[in-house]
């Protein structure tokens, strides 16, 4: 209606007031006239949506009188835009603000002014002492920066290089504009020479800025890159036995080498840019508001529409991000559990069935890396329409002002530089982020790893300097899961006196091994408890038990070094005499001297280049060279002949190793029936205990047992 009136300064009778107040009435009318109509349909509407819809009309009403009052109170000339409110061209611009603003407003301001909220709150809110303080769950991102905190000092000196380089760099197009102004108005050659000088010092200056800084920065960030690692690893290492009953191994290697390089790959490159950029992008800006203000303004209008692209898609590829990785996983799964069980593999001929699975995750791999592929691809042509826009308005806007006479041409030109430097900056700016934040989102599982705390009992203290070995199990109930039908030990309550030789007998899966991990702390009892010289275990620091407790089972895994350090593992500063004599108690020394390299021969990948029987007596040489107070040999000669097996508990039980006492787990019962004490268990319970003849006459399992053995 309105603008049907031509408002302009011939025919003002309209409005007998200045045109100022005749302003801003006509822009408070339309904007009560809004806010009414607002009223009228905001019936269902959320209260954000309706606060959202208020500022609106606001930016929408009042941008042009705030502007046109502000350019009035500086004497600034405001004719033209007074008068011309009601044009096409303002009318647009109107429009244009609204939406700029909104997306400032959903987009920055919004989330700003909550998580502002939320810290006044947390500072002022008083917490009663019966609540119970939230965990706050930290962002990736800090969790990351917690790491570059002991390199402060550098970060800090590599931005003070990025930002002189880019200052430099960014004053370049500065004085190209000003060399454009010399030849169009054919300058003194002295100030040619000036200009050329400077730009050709900022360059170098820029150059070797950004040498030493891209130096500093990769070489700290590899530091930071070894650090996580490390400290990852070290993490995993600490967490109790159940959980490396339930994560794969292949799950675990991959956390800890492809998850971390990914994330510092991405992170070194990709920060590294995201920081060059900022700068550039604060100096761009600065130079091109130096420039012409209006111009900047103009430019600064497109950036939020710009923004606001990478945000959802960085959004929408963290998430892939996270998806690829445990995709990653699970092959990486697949090929170590196929590479470790080879022979098995082979005998059931069932390489095709192997490489299908292998294949299948390929699959699912292969259609996340499609989603992040499209991902990809639409924000960056999105990106490149929306910058061409942006660069077509600019070149539009910024004649219409050198025609005005508000900018020199040289201006024009050195914006319009500025303005090429600006997209680019921006450009990658966009292609970083989200990179940063799929590097962050892939580094979330690294983080569970190293922020998990093991489900284990904090260690205890006690670290005595002499320990008799006395241990009791006072009535010890454990499950290795929460089935009820699964429980293992019902109520075991037994004991294992010092220097003595307690046996440990009964059928297959009674919980034999259970007891001795029990003891050895990897898990802990659901009921009971257990004793060591009177003391419960997990009142004894971890490393003592450790040291104090000698265990060989079945199993015993070699690592691929050499035999001196499979032997010495865990003490390498134990002296060659003291790991002689272990080695000639386990009766190990012969076959040891007997093999290529003697101590230095390479056991290979676990232990792959010695029989059974030669890992088995190299076990017990590595458990006795502690000189351990209790030594528990579960199974621990199965794969002995019988004579080297009698050869091996002759020497270890005869000779008492430094009087320790010895719990031994043996199917053989012409090794059992040694024994000071001979323990039953069966279904959970100890079903007899004593001698070997008294266990014979009292427990029919026992007699079966020899029975067995016999027959
Ligand atoms: N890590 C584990 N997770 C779940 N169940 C387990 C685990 N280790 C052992 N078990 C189960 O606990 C039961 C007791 O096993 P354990 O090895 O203690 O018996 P055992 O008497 O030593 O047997 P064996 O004489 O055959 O070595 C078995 O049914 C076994 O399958």
């Amino acid at each position: 209606v309105l603008r049907s009136l031509q408002l302009s300064p011939q025919n003002s009778l309209f409005f007998p007031c200045p045109p100022l107040v005749a302003l801003w009435g006509g822009e408070l009318t339309r904007a009560v006239f809004l806010l009414l109509l607002l009223l009228l349909c905001a019936n269902g509407l959320s209260g954000a949506r309706v606060f959202g819809a208020v500022q609106s009309i606001l930016v929408l009403c009042l941008h042009l009188p705030t502007y046109v009052t502000l350019l009035h109170a500086l004497g600034w000339a405001a004719e033209e835009e007074m008068w011309g409110w009601h044009s096409w061209e303002r009318m647009f611009q109107g429009y244009l603000v609204m939406m700029v603003s909104w997306i400032y407003w959903t987009q920055y301001v919004q989330s700003l002014l909550v998580s502002l909220s939320l810290s006044v709150s947390s500072v002022w809110r008083p917490r009663s002492s019966k609540q119970e303080p939230k965990k706050k769950a930290t962002s990736p991102l800090r969790r990351l920066m917690s790491f570059m905190r002991p390199h402060f000092g550098c970060f800090l000196a590599v931005m003070l290089l990025v930002g002189l380089s880019s200052f430099c760099e960014m004053a370049v197009p500065m004085y190209t504009g000003q060399v454009t102004e010399w030849i169009q108005n054919k300058g003194t050659p002295d100030a040619f020479t000036e200009a050329i000088t400077i730009i050709a010092i900022m360059t170098a200056v820029s150059a070797v800025m950004e040498f030493i800084g891209d130096l500093m920065y990769i070489v700290t960030m590899s530091n930071v890159h070894s650090t996580v690692q490390g400290d990852v690893f070290q993490a995993v290492l600490k967490q109790e036995i159940a959980f490396f009953d339930r994560t794969p191994t292949g799950d675990l290697v991959s956390r800890i080498t492809t998850d971390t390089n990914i994330m510092s790959e991405a992170l070194s490159e990709r920060l590294s840019l995201l920081m060059w950029y900022t700068f550039r992008m604060l100096f761009v800006f600065f130079f091109m508001v130096k420039q012409s203000w209006k111009l900047s303004l103009l430019t600064s209008m497109g950036l939020p529409v710009i923004w606001v692209l990478p945000k959802f898609t960085a959004h929408l590829r963290e998430r892939i991000s996270v998806k690829i990785q445990d995709a990653l996983a699970k092959a990486n799964q697949v090929a170590t559990e196929t590479f470790s069980c080879i022979k098995t593999v082979k005998s059931f001929a069932n390489e095709d069935g192997e490489t299908k699975r292998y294949e299948r995750c390929m699959e699912d791999l292969y259609a996340l890396n499609k989603i992040e592929a499209a991902a990809y691809a639409g924000t960056t042509s999105a990106n490149s329409m929306t910058t061409l826009i942006m660069k077509v308005s600019i070149l539009y806007y910024g004649s219409m002002l050198v025609t005005r006479g508000t900018v020199s041409s040289g201006e024009l030109v050195s914006f319009i530089l500025y303005e090429l430097q600006f997209a680019s900056a921006l450009d990658a700016l966009m292609h970083s982020y989200p990179e940063v934040k799929k590097a962050v989102g892939g580094s979330e599982k690294i983080f569970e790893y190293l922020e998990r705390k093991p489900q284990i009992p904090p260690e205890g203290t006690l670290a005595p300097k002499s320990l008799k070995g006395y241990v009791q199990f006072q009535n010890v109930k454990f499950a290795y899961s929460s089935d009820i039908d699964n429980v293992i030990l019902k109520g075991v309550t037994l004991e294992m006196k010092p220097g003595q030789i307690t046996a440990l007998v009964g059928l297959n899966r009674s919980g034999k091994s259970t007891c001795v991990k029990l003891l050895e702390r990897f898990y802990q009892p659901q009921g009971g408890q257990i004793l060591l010289d009177g003391e419960p275990l997990d009142s004894y620091k971890d490393a003592y038990l450790r040291q104090k407790i000698s265990v060989v089972s079945q199993d015993c895994a070699l690592f691929a070094r050499s035999v001196r350090e499979n032997i010495k593992y865990g003490c390498p500063d134990v002296s060659d005499e003291d790991m002689y004599r272990a080695a000639r108690l386990a009766s190990a020394h012969n076959f040891i001297m007997g093999l290529s390299k003697g101590y230095d021969t390479d056991a290979g990948e676990k232990g792959g280049q010695l029989s059974g029987g030669q890992k088995q007596r190299i076990a017990i040489a590595r458990a006795l060279i502690r000189q351990p107070t209790i030594l528990v040999l579960d199974n621990a000669t199965s794969d002995l002949d019988s004579e080297n097996e009698q050869q091996v508990y002759q020497a270890l039980l005869s000779e008492r190793v430094n009087n320790c006492s010895v719990l031994l787990i043996s199917t053989k019962m012409s090794v059992v029936e040694r024994a000071d004490h001979i323990i039953v268990l069966h279904d959970g319970v100890v079903e007899a205990e004593g001698r070997h003849h008294q266990l014979l006459e009292s427990s029919q399992l026992y007699a079966q047992l020899v029975k067995k053995e016999m027959q």
